[in-house]
């Protein structure tokens, strides 16, 4: 069986970065295993001796992947756009490059570390959803910006890429957090464009083994 060799990614279903890599996966049609980690149970496993020495940071992803593990998302991400060349996720062109890792990095340090379960902990039950609403459309209002300038059918251009991995599941994030998203039509209409694409919604949290059951009905 060659069951061992596929990667294996450490996902929680609920995670925008997991879900991140699941896109970018699926999309370069890499087999992988899924190994789900618990935001959630037991006050988290990602807070677990075991998952510390997977990743330090004690968040999730992690993907186990040609003998070595690697975590932070955007990392993975660049890694698999290096080793795995097919279904390009970076355009060619120097600038359009540069255009999709600022919105990468935009949503991955500028967003979604502000709206992180750890953060939200911290903030309180009372203020918590206020406190993501503000983050997310402050955030968003940049986004918005950006793809007024790079946007074709997608974040940058007419072709999938990694902006597109991280803006579906920022979208998904505000959804759950009540944002009201009709200041931001373009990024509504990349929604609208990727939900239905094969790579994300196998992607999907609804699509994942540790789903809860309840939330798929
Ligand atoms: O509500 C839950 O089930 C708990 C955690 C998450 O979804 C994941 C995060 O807080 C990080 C994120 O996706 O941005």
């Amino acid at each position: 069986m060659l069951m061992c060799c596929q990667p294996i990614l450490y996902s929680y279903w609920r995670s925008s970065c997991s879900w991140r890599v699941r896109i970018a996966l699926h999309l370069k049609e890499i087999p992988y295993d899924i190994k789900p980690v618990s935001l959630i149970k037991s006050g988290g496993e990602h807070h677990s001796n075991e998952f510390r020495e997977i990743n330090p940071m004690e968040q999730v992803p992690a993907l186990h992947i040609d003998g070595v593990t690697l975590v932070e998302s955007l990392n993975i991400l660049h890694y698999l756009e290096e080793t795995r060349p097919q279904r390009p996720l970076m355009p060619h062109d120097v600038v359009k490059r540069a255009k999709v890792r600022e919105i990468c990095e935009v949503i991955a340090s500028g967003i979604q570390p502000l709206q992180n379960l750890i953060v939200l902990i911290h903030v309180g039950e009372e203020k918590k959803n206020e406190w993501a609403q503000h983050w997310i459309s402050r955030g968003f209002r940049a986004v918005e910006k950006l793809l007024s300038q790079s946007a074709g059918k997608y974040c940058v251009g007419d072709d999938i890429t990694l902006a597109d991995c991280c803006l579906i599941p920022q979208v998904f994030n505000a959804r759950k957090f009540h944002v009201d998203l009709r200041p931001f039509p373009i990024i509504l209409r990349i929604d609208r464009e990727l939900e239905n694409h094969p790579a994300v919604r196998a992607a999907h949290p609804s699509n994942q083994p540790d789903c809860p059951p309840e939330v798929t009905k």
